[in-house]
């Protein structure tokens, strides 16, 4: 594989963070046998687009995106464009690889995901994916677990009918301690629409100690409300995690490493 030029010094440290992982993430994983790309959601992942868009192995292949701003990336960086509906699915794992951001990761690779409002469709490419690759920040890596430096909640993508029900659900039956309709900000008057129509709650629950609960059971009991379309909860699916930081470097944890590995999905 050709490495082409030096990473070029950004003015902004936290985006030379991203930038550094997100290189690093592609150099170490990406391989000529490869065919189906999934292409995450955020900020981190356009560099994730611009390093592959150096690299004259790119044109092999083919990128999913996880929602309309990485479908213009792919589209922008003239990469190659197919969608999930499109792909003829006949295994569990059709892509080789997708490469996605994050809002938190804990240390047992375990994810926050949906801060850009993604969440269902990153979560649908992820779980086709055979691996499943974090590029984040230094700011998203917890100490420990979920909830410790992402203090917003989970987002949860749900039908808009829905949402006032479930929230009470969240509130009485999950002890959550506070759900809020995600707002759309000065450009948008009412709630955040996701790509596919709906609503995001975003639902606090304090700090997710995977030691002493069952984590997925939980999800599992949230996506069996009515209404509920996805978690942001990323549970057991990616395969490494790489953090870049202000000077430059990059960490990573990897689920080969963990003493508390299930594969899920
Ligand atoms: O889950 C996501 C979008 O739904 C993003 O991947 C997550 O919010 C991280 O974004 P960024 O790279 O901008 O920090």
């Amino acid at each position: 594989m050709t490495i082409p030029s030096e990473l070029k010094p950004l003015g902004d440290p936290l985006e030379q963070a991203k930038r550094a992982a997100a290189y690093k993430a592609v150099d170490e994983n990406i391989s000529l046998n490869y065919k189906y790309v999934g292409i995450g959601s955020g900020s981190t992942v356009v560099y994730i687009v611009e390093r592959l868009s150096q690299l004259p192995l790119s044109k092999n292949f083919i990128y999913v995106p996880t929602s309309f701003q990485s479908k213009k990336l792919i589209l922008d960086s003239g990469l190659r464009l197919s969608n999930v509906d499109d792909i003829n699915i006949d295994s569990d794992h059709v892509l080789d690889i997708t490469f996605d951001g994050a809002d938190e990761v804990d240390t047992s690779l375990n994810c926050i995901k949906g801060g850009g409002a993604c969440l269902f469709q990153e979560k649908l490419i992820a779980s086709l994916s055979k691996n499943f690759i974090i590029v984040a920040d230094y700011r998203k890596k917890s100490p420990s677990y979920l909830g410790v430096n992402w203090l917003k909640g989970i987002p949860i993508e749900v039908v808009p009918m829905a949402w006032s029900k479930i929230r009470n659900d969240l509130l009485n039956k999950f002890s959550a301690n506070k759900v809020t309709l995600r707002q759309g900000g000065v450009n948008k008057a009412g709630p955040v629409v996701t790509d596919n129509g709906n609503f995001i709650l975003d639902v606090e629950f304090g700090i997710l100690d995977v030691d002493s609960f069952d984590l997925l059971k939980f999800n599992q009991q949230i996506k069996n409300l009515v209404g509920v379309v996805e978690t942001g909860l990323f549970i057991s699916m990616a395969k490494k995690a790489y953090f870049g930081h202000g000077d430059g470097s990059v960490s990573s944890i990897s689920s080969t490493n963990l003493l508390r590995k299930k594969k899920l999905y």
